[in-house]
């Protein structure tokens, strides 16, 4: 149901519409320049209400500009609304904002700062428990020139979330954060999004936007080039299942790689479908193309060309790989894969 195409995607209206919800961030043709640098070229984006929108793309490409543009401070070319009115004129008291940078007054405590923020409001939420949802309870005392960066961005997370948005654009929340707080912050946008806030997330961490978002755009060149449910894209250009091998000592050759691939070539299972490709690695191959239960058929063909492997793994494509390909970041083989029945092209697949 979503279009998911590389070559016309934009995160339209009927994508949200389909999902069942109101538009609450809409985005037609927006435009915005810096001098000769056209940082936002014809963006169409729309969220619905309650979806945990999530916004990739390579550095430069003009996400954290789109959130400028959305939340009215930058000014862009073109259509948006939020919450039904423009970026200026929106109830400010219904939108959370964490911007990229964020540079707070550096003598005051986290306490003090959500206390500080959550004042800008005529509604503010409890400071203990907005403290509390971001991990920074034991540290609350803390003056924020003196916390760690993780500890730095998780308070200013708190100063997002001080108003109770509506909608709440996040810009690299967990930027610096360690593993369980980065945890911590996606239970806390899974809890946001479960009592119905609009979330438009930006990240780098790839597993984080296949684990929170419901919809996905790519960003690249100021252009969404794709956009589409996880799962959907993945499925369209995530590419195949691989088992990665890693070998003893150095990567095989060339030879080593012709004749697994003619060993395999003389396997007949299921699991292992036509079209399956091997292509060398920095430390060995990977296998792409196989299913789980033709692991046993893989490590077989290796045994019987001789070739010694000290681990395999077996990886499902993800978001990550989605990104990579669509942003032409793919892994380079050094000297290009071997496709079964046409070893001369070799290459990507
Ligand atoms: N204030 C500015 N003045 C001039 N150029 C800018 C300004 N802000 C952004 N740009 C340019 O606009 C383009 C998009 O930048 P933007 O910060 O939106 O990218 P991004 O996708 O958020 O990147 P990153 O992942 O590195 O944060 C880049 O070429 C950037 O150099």
């Amino acid at each position: 149901m979503n279009e998911t195409t590389a070559a016309s995607a934009s995160a339209s209206a009927t994508d949200a519409a389909e999902a069942g919800d109101a538009p609450v961030v809409v985005g037609e043709g927006v435009r915005k320049s810096y001098g000769d640098v056209v940082a936002l070229d014809d963006v169409d984006v729309t969220v619905g209400e309650g979806e945990v929108f999530g916004l990739i793309g390579p550095n430069g490409a003009g996400k954290t500009t789109l959130v400028r543009a959305l939340t009215g401070t930058t000014d862009a070319e073109g259509t948006i609304r939020v919450l039904g009115s423009s970026p200026s004129t929106v109830d400010p008291q219904r939108i959370g904002l964490l911007p990229q940078s964020f540079d707070p007054p550096e003598r005051l405590t986290a306490r003090e700062l959500v206390d500080y923020y959550g004042g800008l409001y005529e509604d503010a939420r409890e400071v203990e428990a907005v403290l509390d949802d971001v991990g920074m309870a034991d540290d609350a005392d803390v003056w924020y020139e003196t916390l760690s960066g993780g500890q730095k961005r998780r308070t200013c997370v708190a100063t997002g979330i001080v108003n109770d948005p509506d909608l709440l654009f996040l810009d690299e929340p967990t930027t610096g954060i360690d593993p369980a707080g980065r945890r911590s912050i996606h239970r806390l946008v899974e809890r946001l999004a479960a009592d119905g806030t609009t979330v438009f997330l930006t990240s780098h961490a790839m597993d984080e936007v296949e684990r929170l978002a419901d919809r996905v755009a790519l960003l690249r060149d100021g252009g969404v080039v794709a956009v589409g449910a996880p799962a959907d894209l993945i499925a369209e250009h995530g590419g195949d299942p691989r088992l990665e091998v890693s070998l003893d000592g150095s990567g095989p050759d060339d030879a080593d790689l012709e004749a697994v691939r003619n060993a395999l070539d003389g396997v007949e299972a299921e699991a292992i479908p036509d079209g399956l490709a091997i292509e060398p690695t920095p430390d060995g191959l990977r296998v792409l193309g196989v299913r789980p239960e033709g692991i046993g058929a893989v490590v077989d063909a290796l045994g019987a060309v001789g070739v010694e492997f000290e681990s395999l793994t077996w990886a499902e494509p993800s978001l990550e790989d989605v990104y990579l390909r669509l942003t032409g970041e793919e892994y380079s083989p050094r000297s290009g894969g071997i496709a079964p029945g046409n070893p001369e092209e070799g290459g990507s697949r």
